[in-house]
């Protein structure tokens, strides 16, 4: 048995007039994230641990933000992508463990349902992922509530 270990990181900028998706979830909130694509950090976080743990370079070289097809990319979808890639080369997830840092809205109580989404687009199950989240102690641009961040570790066996 083999196994890699990578992690990723993402930051996006908060704005009026998107919604707030986080983990594939649309989360109710007075302003949400921006992006080319539905600018979901979390699940954009998770697939560059998992590109990382192989060497695969990160999401931008798969689904370049200058490509129109992204536009508006549900990034579950972008997920699944990204887990075939690695399967096809013969590898599966341990487990993921991640942490959204956002001062608001609270995150706790949907992160049972992130997790189950993002394990059932994965194949794995909702025990295998781990989602945190934590304020930035109002420090910095996520602690002044100007972004939203995640970061994301993931742990491959072949
Ligand atoms: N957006 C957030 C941030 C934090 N939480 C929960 O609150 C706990 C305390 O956060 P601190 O940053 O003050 O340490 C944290 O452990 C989370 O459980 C949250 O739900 N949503
Ligand atoms: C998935 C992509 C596609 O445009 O999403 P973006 O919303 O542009 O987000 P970012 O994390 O800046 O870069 C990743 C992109 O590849």
């Amino acid at each position: 048995m083999s196994i890699r270990i990578g992690n990723g990181y993402d930051i996006h900028r908060l704005v009026e007039g998107r919604p707030l998706i986080l983990g594939g979830l649309k989360i109710a909130h007075t302003v949400g994230l921006l992006g080319h694509s539905d600018a979901d950090v979390l699940t954009h976080a998770i697939m560059d641990a998992m590109l990382g743990a192989l060497s695969l370079g990160d999401i931008g070289h798969y689904f370049p933000p200058s490509d129109p097809q992204w536009a508006g990319a549900n990034s579950l979808l972008l997920l699944a992508s990204v887990n075939q890639l690695i399967q096809e080369r013969g590898w599966q997830i341990e487990n993921i463990d991640s942490v959204i840092v956002a001062e608001r809205p609270k995150l706790k109580p949907h992160l049972p349902q992130m997790r189950e989404k993002i394990a059932k687009t994965l194949k794995i199950s909702p025990e295998q992922v781990s989602i945190k989240a934590t304020t930035n102690e109002q420090l910095g641009p996520v602690g002044r509530e100007e972004g939203i961040a995640a970061y994301a570790v993931a742990l491959l066996v072949s």
